[in-house]
């Protein structure tokens, strides 16, 4: 049993919306496939894997390190103890082989991508689906009910308060039960108006949680807290810089409600330093580590090992991205849910065809795998790379 070959792509994912800090006009994504020679129900296994939105493609890194590392290892080096399939951690040790500490830069990205390749051929060896096998191997109880939330609210040219509402209307109308939107990319006069006009649109129906992508300094960062606290809010998210803890951990004298972040940490290290020096609460916020950016689910079940000993629960998870990995994560080791973007960065995000949101909460179908193989439109692209 080896890995035969990894291929990337680089495709595009744009659109143009723009959140507080960046436009997603020119934004990429890495498509990667790590193809086996091992055979399961008469078609060879490919395992499948893509970096979430917001940082760029990494066809260079992959290219140029990672994936001669995984190829020029000895196979045997990469199977578990019992050489009946792949293990993710010997592959990503190889990978990271001759990488110095720190630094993470999208480095993790890059490695993360491979990594989700590398669970999806994995569960599919097993015949499994990823969550279930992510449940067994921890002893837990796998919950396939997933909470989920809308993700979008962006800006874009000419979108004014009443496509906003209807934009909002149309996820609750879908069964979500929280939505969010981008603030900060406009005054706080205009931001507050937009607020109030989606709180009108979807009162006692869902609520609303808001996203600054990191934009505000701490006087911005205060302001709009004295003006978020008014309003029943489900999270105020990345307030300022990723790596400014000080700055997070000064608003929660502001700030009473749930703050979320940490879509934009990429390793345990960091997310330890979030949680020692930037002040959240585990009684209600939220934090968003993506493995998809953040050198996969290997890092991810270490960041997941430091929360437990700072006494953070698993639930106080809800990873940013919107795809499937994540899901998996969430229904096998219990986190809090999982972002969506229902209508933006197709065919790589949402749910397997035929899954629907109730209550606010997707059912994960029984599929070998992370579950590609259930969203036509993502399968396509995925064989079209390799098979
Ligand atoms: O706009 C983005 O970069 C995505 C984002 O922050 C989120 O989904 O929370
Ligand atoms: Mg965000």
């Amino acid at each position: 049993m080896r890995i035969v070959d990894i291929c990337e792509i680089t495709k595009p994912i744009s659109s143009p919306i723009r959140n507080a800090y960046i436009d997603f006009s020119k934004m990429t994504a890495s498509l990667v496939a790590v193809v086996t020679d091992v055979v399961r129900d008469g078609r060879r296994v490919v395992g499948y894997g893509f970096n979430s939105n917001g940082r760029y493609g990494q066809g260079g890194l992959i290219r140029e390190r990672f994936r001669d590392r995984v190829l020029e290892a000895d196979p045997a080096q990469l199977l578990n103890e019992e050489g009946t399939n792949l293990d993710a951690h010997k592959i990503w040790s190889v990978m990271m082989q001759n990488e110095k500490p720190g630094g993470h830069g999208e480095r993790s990205v890059a490695v993360g991508t491979i990594d989700m390749a590398v669970w999806d051929a994995i569960a599919k060896i097993e015949q499994k689906p990823l969550f279930r096998l992510l449940a067994e191997r921890k002893g837990l109880e796998a919950d396939p009910r997933v909470f989920v939330y809308a993700a979008g609210g962006y800006y874009y040219p000419g979108k004014d308060d009443s496509a906003l509402r209807k934009e909002m209307r149309s996820y609750v109308d879908r069964g979500y039960t929280v939505v969010k939107m981008k603030i900060g990319g406009a005054s706080l006069a205009e931001d507050q108006r937009r607020i109030e006009a989606v709180l009108a649109e979807i009162e006692g129906e869902a609520q609303l949680a808001v996203d600054a992508n990191g934009r505000f300094n701490l006087e911005t960062a205060i302001a709009y807290a004295k003006m978020l606290r008014e309003y029943p809010l489900f999270w105020y998210e990345e307030i300022g810089d990723p790596l400014d803890y000080q700055l997070q951990a000064a608003m929660a004298e502001f700030y009473p409600g749930p703050m979320a972040t940490g879509e934009n940490l990429f390793s345990h290290q960091d997310a330890r330093n979030l949680i020692r020096y930037g002040g959240m609460r585990p009684d209600r916020d939220w934090l968003q580590f993506d493995c998809a950016l953040s050198y996969g689910l290997v890092e991810y079940l270490r960041t997941l090992d430091v929360l437990t000993e700072l006494g953070w629960s698993a639930k106080r998870c809800i990873p940013h991205g919107g795809h499937q990995m994540s899901l998996n994560i969430a229904a096998g080791l219990g986190l809090g849910g999982n972002e969506s973007y229902p209508d933006l960065f197709q065919p790589y995000g949402g749910f397997p065809d035929g899954v629907q949101v109730e209550d606010g909460h997707i059912v994960m179908p029984e599929l070998p795998g992370i579950g590609f193989e259930g969203k036509s439109d993502l399968i396509k692209v995925m064989r079209e790379l390799a098979q």
